[in-house]
């Protein structure tokens, strides 16, 4: 089971739709027009055929407060912040901070999303590293966590994020 955390529209939903997308036998390379999403109310399943099931599980971002009571038997964490939204930043850090630091994610496998790079005023990973200070961040943390920055919107990045998914699932199963 792998989690998927972020705040409210940092785009979980569409990368979901868009893995699955990337992974369906008709897609041969084209993802075609992006989907429209909703926001989540709740949590979401997504099973993934890559080609073996990988299950993602997203919270809507509405639902922070009680991440950490869905973070059991969750040997991975794709953790999503916005790169397009200064404003949004330094929440996300802390609600970032607070899963490294949590128990039940000791052992976890992450991988940091910054998506929206597609949006013209995006932050580059120059400056999203010394704003919320990212090398201090991986260097504290128990897990191993590596760092991805997409676009759900045009595609960009996501055979990066599925390989990495099939890794870990590899190695947990
Ligand atoms: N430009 C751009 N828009 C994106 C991208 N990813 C998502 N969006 C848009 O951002 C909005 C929110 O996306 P969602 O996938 O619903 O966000 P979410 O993180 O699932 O939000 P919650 O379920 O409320 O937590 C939608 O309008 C998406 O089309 C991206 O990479 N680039
Ligand atoms: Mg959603």
């Amino acid at each position: 089971m792998c989690l998927l955390l972020g705040a409210p529209g940092v785009g979980k939903t569409l990368l979901v739709k868009r893995l699955q997308k990337l992974c369906s036998p008709d897609c041969k390379g084209d993802l075609g027009d992006p989907p429209s999403t909703q926001p989540t109310v709740g949590t979401n399943l997504t099973d993934i055929m890559a080609p073996r099931k990988i299950t993602i599980r997203e919270l809507g971002g509405c639902m922070g407060p009680i991440w950490s009571s869905y973070c059991g038997n969750c040997h991975s964490l794709l953790f999503m912040m916005d790169a397009s939204n200064p404003t949004q930043l330094s929440a996300s850090c802390v609600q970032l901070l607070g899963l490294l630091s949590a128990q039940q994610l000791s052992y976890a496998s992450v991988l940091i999303l910054f998506n929206k790079i597609d949006l013209p005023c995006y932050m580059t990973m120059e400056e999203i590293r010394s704003l919320i200070r990212l090398p201090d961040i991986i260097a504290c943390a128990k897990q191993n966590i590596t760092i991805a920055e997409i676009s759900a919107h045009k595609g960009t990045g996501l055979t990066e994020v599925l390989c990495w998914l099939q890794n870990q699932h590899r190695s947990s199963s």
